[in-house]
């Protein structure tokens, strides 16, 4: 894999003094935001990116909720938040708004994928392995409900999972009882 590192710069937020480094794959910049200190165990969060809801504050789904709670939880106990860029579980912004206009017509999150003819999620994992191994980080406290994620590390690398389970909402609702039911998320 082709990967550039860029140098760490400090990065002053509402949830602290944070910094941060990111990682070229490709076309692909990914942004890891960590604490000064880190923990022998951290805390991760790895953050698919989700423009409507990090940003614009979607209801539609968690994203935005979740992204603030792990920057907020990693603030207090030293961690990290891996952002990557797999906008749509990786179909990309643009397919995602379609896939939202066809769920505007009552299809769910996997139906408006098939009907568009994509897979229900494209993401790839591989690059955290290399992430964690820059920062010599050889075991993690993962933040995630998604068994996908779990599996996609080395079974090593996770001490334990940090269950991230925000509160539903009438327009998520739906959402995430597709994610609960059939695809086998931990809610
Ligand atoms: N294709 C598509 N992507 C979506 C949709 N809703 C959210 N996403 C994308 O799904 C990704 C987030 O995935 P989720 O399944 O919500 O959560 P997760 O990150 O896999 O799991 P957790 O770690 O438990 O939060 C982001 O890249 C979003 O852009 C949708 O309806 N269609
Ligand atoms: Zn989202």
């Amino acid at each position: 894999m082709n990967l550039e590192i860029s140098k760490t710069a400090n990065l002053p937020t509402e949830y602290g003094n944070l910094k941060i480094k990111s990682f070229k794959e490709g076309i692909k910049e990914h942004l890891v935001v960590f604490t000064d200190t880190l923990p022998t165990i951290p805390t991760v969060r790895i953050h698919s990116e989700c423009l409507t809801g990090d940003v614009f504050k979607s209801k539609k789904c968690d994203c935005g909720e979740q992204l603030d709670y792990a920057l907020k939880q990693i603030s207090k106990d030293g961690g990290m938040v891996i952002y990557l860029r797999q906008e749509g579980r990786g179909i990309g912004l643009l397919n995602k708004v379609n896939a939202y206009h066809l769920q505007d017509f009552g299809h769910d999150t996997m139906k408006a994928n098939e009907l568009l003819g994509f897979k229900q999620d494209y993401r790839d994992y591989k690059i955290v392995d290399e992430i964690l191994q820059h920062f010599n980080i050889e075991k993690i406290n993962l933040m995630t409900n998604n068994p996908l994620k779990l599996n996609a590390l080395e079974k090593t690398k996770i001490e334990r999972r940090v269950p991230i389970v925000m509160n539903s909402c009438k327009y998520n609702y739906e959402y995430l009882e597709v994610k609960k039911e059939k695809m086998g998320h931990l809610l």
